[in-house]
């Protein structure tokens, strides 16, 4: 048999736990006479999508995100469209793919499911020409990415800290809303789409999300009181946003959003940039995931 040839991209800045040494375990953890690997290190943010095309188009099998959810969006978009599959050491401090596709998230763990990984097919979504693998969102959220792209620290204190702070000043936006036959005129605190279940961390946007459905789930929260955040909170940590009333969700494999001033927006997690118009749609199982 041939050996599997993996490459990992590793991004040395991700994550709260830089300590461990990813070459050391992955020698230490793989079976090398299944597995032919090798390790390329990012060294700029955007070098991993450029990474991941360069190893697929050098006959890599499987190609590894190690970092956190900006890191598997940049290795899933390179490899769109090739004939490698996106694997997944998680080393973010969300890794909402990674805990979707039930990717162990201890290192030792995650590194031996190389030696005989499964293969899978995932839905992509595409917000304005930037794919995405789990969410993406405009409001609240992404403004949120925003502060915590700023914030110095990482992980989800600084991530409730930042939320809790910002809480206080956001206000909503008037926006449309278009899928299938429906039209919206409503208020964006928080329009999320959701590929996969969750934001990371287990914060679960919408749970009900199955990343092979060919649909995208639309979570809507028009307005944030006090006692709806809270619920909201509740919802997210539970798991039962969908039961609780305290936000609309909707199907759809497109949705078009006109908004009536220009609104903040993320793909899995990392801020992008403000816009008035969004063309947000899905191409149902468009990337092979090896977990
Ligand atoms: N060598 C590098 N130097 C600076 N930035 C990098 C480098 N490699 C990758 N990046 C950028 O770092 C960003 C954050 O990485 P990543 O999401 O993997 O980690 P994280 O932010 O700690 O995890 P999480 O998204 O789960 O919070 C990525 O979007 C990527 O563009």
């Amino acid at each position: 048999m041939p050996r599997l040839r993996i490459c990992f991209i590793l991004n040395p800045n991700s994550g709260t736990n830089r300590r461990q040494d990813v070459p050391a375990l992955i020698t230490q953890h793989l079976d090398h006479d299944k597995v032919a690997s090798t390790i390329y290190r990012t060294q700029y943010a955007g070098h991993a999508e450029e990474l991941a095309r360069q190893a697929a188009a050098e006959g890599y099998r499987v190609v590894v995100a190690v970092g956190g959810d900006g890191t598997v969006n940049e290795v899933g978009r390179g490899l769109l469209g090739t004939a490698a599959a996106l694997g997944i050491v998680p080393r973010g401090s969300g890794n909402g793919l990674a805990r979707h596709l039930r990717v162990p998230l201890a290192l030792p763990a995650a590194i031996r499911r190389f030696n005989a990984p499964d293969f899978q097919r995932i839905d992509v979504g595409d917000i304005n020409g930037h794919p995405f693998f789990c969410t993406a969102g405009l409001g609240f959220d992404a403004h949120v990415s925003k502060c915590f792209a700023a914030a110095g620290t990482r992980g989800l204190a600084t991530y409730v800290q930042v939320a809790l702070r910002e809480y206080r000043t956001f206000r909503p936006t008037p926006i449309q809303v278009t899928f299938g036959e429906k039209e919206l005129d409503t208020n964006c605190y928080i329009l999320a789409f959701a590929n996969a279940a969750q934001y990371g961390n287990n914060a679960y946007i919408a749970p009900l999300a199955d990343i092979r459905d060919g649909l995208l789930d639309l979570v809507l929260i028009d307005a944030l009181p006090l006692w709806r955040a809270v619920r909201v909170g509740l919802g997210l940590a539970l798991g039962d946003l969908p039961k609780s009333g305290a936000a609309d969700f909707h199907t759809a494999r497109q949705v078009h959003v006109q908004t009536a001033t220009p609104l903040g927006f993320h793909v899995d997690g990392d801020y992008v940039g403000e816009a008035s118009a969004f063309k947000v749609d899905l191409t149902p199982l468009a990337l092979e995931v090896a977990t």
